[in-house]
């Protein structure tokens, strides 16, 4: 059976802007734990880049590695031209990566604007208009930003967990699976604010267990199994291409 999309790595996106983050031959895991082998990416400035695979693909383990979060065991990986390889998550927050991850992303004590401030904790004072500009991005946060954010509903902390890693405005955010656990009028809520945020100039990066709207939604999807690449090109190529859709994404 042959496939349509691209089955190597190599695939030059359509894309005019620089290269913001390129990933080479990186092999991550845990402790002795190799997950990741030979994994390359790219993201393109402003671009909207996704990433599926079954459950253990190693999906959230790419995201973290790119974040200094896993045990890097070779490769490399650049930002903006810049080797960020085995730099720590504060170092990588400060290149203008932004991460958002799938579970325990907010402070359950603290408030909505404690939250926020918390997300520019790096500066010496807080800036007063990535706040302005996060609250007009989620007005919903404006309007409790005194409630303390664990009584907020999941859609409601998710927004929170977005918007304090967009506080420092970051050229890139990465996003670990931002539909996970929310009902099915929040998960289009929740792709309509992700397009919104690209589309004024942010370049994302998202792991997605919701495959078939975020190849939908993106410029370009990579496919990962068994902690490889599989698959890379458009989303709309892999959401069309027979194998593809066969043996990733249900049908
Ligand atoms: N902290 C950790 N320590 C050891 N192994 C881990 C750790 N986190 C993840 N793993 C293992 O790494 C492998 C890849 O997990 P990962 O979460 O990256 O996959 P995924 O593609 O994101 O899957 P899912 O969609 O289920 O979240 C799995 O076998 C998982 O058990």
């Amino acid at each position: 059976m042959s496939s349509d999309a691209t089955a190597a790595t190599e695939s030059t996106p359509d894309v005019e802007g620089a290269e913001l983050l390129r990933v080479r031959g990186l092999d991550a895991g845990y402790g002795d734990l190799q997950i990741l082998t030979d994994v390359d990416m790219d993201v393109y400035d402003g671009e909207y880049v996704t990433i599926v695979g079954p459950n253990g693909a190693g999906k959230s383990t790419l995201m973290k590695s790119v974040f200094g979060l896993t045990n890097h065991m070779g490769g490399t990986v650049t930002f903006e031209g810049e080797d960020i390889t085995g730099l720590r998550p504060e170092d990588i927050i400060h290149e203008g990566v932004g991460y958002v991850p799938q579970n325990d992303n907010i402070f359950a004590t603290l408030t909505v604007q404690e939250n926020l401030e918390m997300g520019a904790y790096i500066l010496d004072e807080v800036p007063q208009d990535a706040l302005d500009v996060v609250f007009e991005r989620f007005p919903i946060l404006e309007e409790r930003k005194q409630q303390k954010a664990g009584t907020m509903s999941g859609g409601q902390q998710q927004m929170l967990a977005m918007g304090r890693a967009l506080m420092l405005d970051p050229s890139l955010l990465l996003l670990d699976e931002p539909s996970a656990g929310l009902a099915p009028d929040l998960v289009e809520e929740m792709f309509d604010k992700i397009d919104e945020i690209n589309e004024a100039g942010t370049a994302v990066l998202m792991v997605e267990q919701n495959a078939k709207e975020a190849l939908r939604r993106c410029d370009r999807g990579y496919v990962l199994a068994n902690g490889e690449n599989r698959y890379v090109d458009t989303g709309t190529a892999l959401l069309n291409d027979e194998q593809v859709r066969r043996d990733f994404l249900g049908g």
